[in-house]
C-alpha cells in the first residue's frame, strides 16, 4: 500500500516489484498472454534464424512489446469491470469488448508487420 514518506528509490523499487508481480501472474493464469509469449518466442527465433536488420527487429520488438502490453491492459480492465458489477450489462460487455478489439487491432498489424519482414525471408528459404 502507500506509503508517501519512504524514499522515492524505494517507492521506484517497489512499483518495478509490482509490475513485474503483474508479469509473473499473467504469465500463470492469462491463457491470452500465454499464447502471446509462445508467439514472441517463436517470432524471435525465426527473426534470429532468418538474419533480420537492425530496422526489422525494431519493428519486431515494437509488435512484440505492445501486444503483451495491450493484453495485460485489457486482463486489468476485465477484472476492473467484474469489481465494479457481477450484473449482465451493455456498458461492462462494451468495456470488455472493446478493450478485446484494441488487441485485436494491434494484433493484426503485428501479423502483417511479420508477414512484410519474415515472409519473403521464409519463402527465399525455400524457394532459393
Ligand atoms: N458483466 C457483463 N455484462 C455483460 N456482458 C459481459 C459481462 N462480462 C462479460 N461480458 C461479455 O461476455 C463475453 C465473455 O466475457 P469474459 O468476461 O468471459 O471474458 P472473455 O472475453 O472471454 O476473456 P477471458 O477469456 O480472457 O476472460 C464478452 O463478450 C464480454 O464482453
Amino acid at each position: 500500500m502507500k506509503d508517501k514518506g519512504r524514499f522515492s528509490i524505494v517507492r521506484i523499487f517497489c512499483a518495478f516489484k509490482y509490475a513485474i508481480q503483474g508479469i509473473i501472474y499473467a504469465s500463470k493464469v492469462e491463457k491470452n498472454f500465454q499464447i502471446h509469449i509462445i508467439f514472441a518466442f517463436v517470432v524471435s527465433v525465426l527473426s534470429i534464424i532468418l538474419k533480420i536488420d537492425k530496422i526489422e527487429w525494431l519493428f519486431i520488438i515494437i509488435s512484440i512489446f505492445g501486444v503483451l502490453s495491450l493484453e495485460l491492459i485489457n486482463s486489468a480492465l476485465e477484472r476492473a469491470v467484474d469489481i465494479a458489477t457481477q450484473d449482465i450489462k451493455p456498458l461492462a460487455k462494451q468495456a470488455k469488448d472493446l478493450a478485446a478489439a484494441a488487441v485485436l487491432v494491434y494484433a493484426i498489424m503485428s501479423v502483417i508487420i511479420g508477414i512484410v519482414i519474415l515472409g519473403p525471408k521464409m519463402l527465399s528459404l525455400f524457394f532459393d
